[in-house]
């Protein structure tokens, strides 16, 4: 990957551990948010991902690139891709079990993906340090050993649950989210 040093850790960055009530291995990742681009399930034209976790600390997740998503005719929309591997991530950093949100995500294309491809992406972390998280990810053509056509690394920042609702739609967290007080 092709990386930055904005999205490269700090020498004093730490690696993710799992954590005490997180996913079991094996378990699958439900949406953050059904109207989500990336993950809903009312989203029409979505990319409907669904992630795993093997391990506690890492994701994988497949995209089937539909006509609703190209960008060349027949070809996936590079945005398109950007928009998985953020979205993978994103589903990555959930299992931290606190608010981030993507402040940098660099993009390396290796290989045009065709509409039907089924892109199998994985996401890791390559450390933490105070609200700032460095992760990666990939997407290979086919299966999980296929070529890999995008990379991606970036930059999340944890926020508290007030930035989803002093920016966004406040009763849709609440709907979504019994969990979260959103105003305590
Ligand atoms: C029903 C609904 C439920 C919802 C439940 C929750 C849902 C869970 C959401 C999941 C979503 C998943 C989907 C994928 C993830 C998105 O797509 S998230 C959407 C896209 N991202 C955004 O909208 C973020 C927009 N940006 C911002 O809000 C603000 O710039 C940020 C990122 C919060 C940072 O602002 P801030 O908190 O004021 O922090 P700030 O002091 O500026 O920066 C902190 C540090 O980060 C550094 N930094 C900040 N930005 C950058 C940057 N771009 N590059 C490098 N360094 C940076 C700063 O230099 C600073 O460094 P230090 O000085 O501490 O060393």
């Amino acid at each position: 990957m092709t990386r930055s040093a904005l999205t490269t850790p700090p020498p004093d960055a730490v690696l993710p551990r799992p954590l005490p009530g997180g996913p079991a291995p094996g378990a699958t990742l439900g949406s953050h948010y059904s109207g989500c681009f990336g993950c809903g399930e009312d989203h029409p034209t979505g990319l409907r991902l669904t992630a795993v976790t093997p391990d506690g600390v890492t994701v994988v997740a497949t995209f089937t690139v539909g006509t609703a998503h190209q960008g060349a005719p027949g070809l996936a929309h590079g945005g398109v891709l950007a928009t998985a591997m953020d979205e993978v991530i994103g589903m990555l950093v959930w299992l931290f079990q606190r608010p981030y949100v993507t402040a940098r995500l660099e993009t390396d294309y290796l290989a045009p993906v065709p509409v039907g491809t089924v892109l199998h992406m994985r996401a890791w972390c390559n450390g933490m340090s105070g609200r700032k998280a460095y992760l990666e990810a990939e997407g290979r053509i086919g299966s999980p050993d296929g070529p890999v056509a995008v990379r991606a690394a970036a930059l999340f920042i944890e926020v508290g649950m007030e930035h989803f609702a002093e920016h966004g739609d406040a009763q849709a967290i609440i709907d979504e989210h019994h969990e979260y007080e959103v105003n305590p």
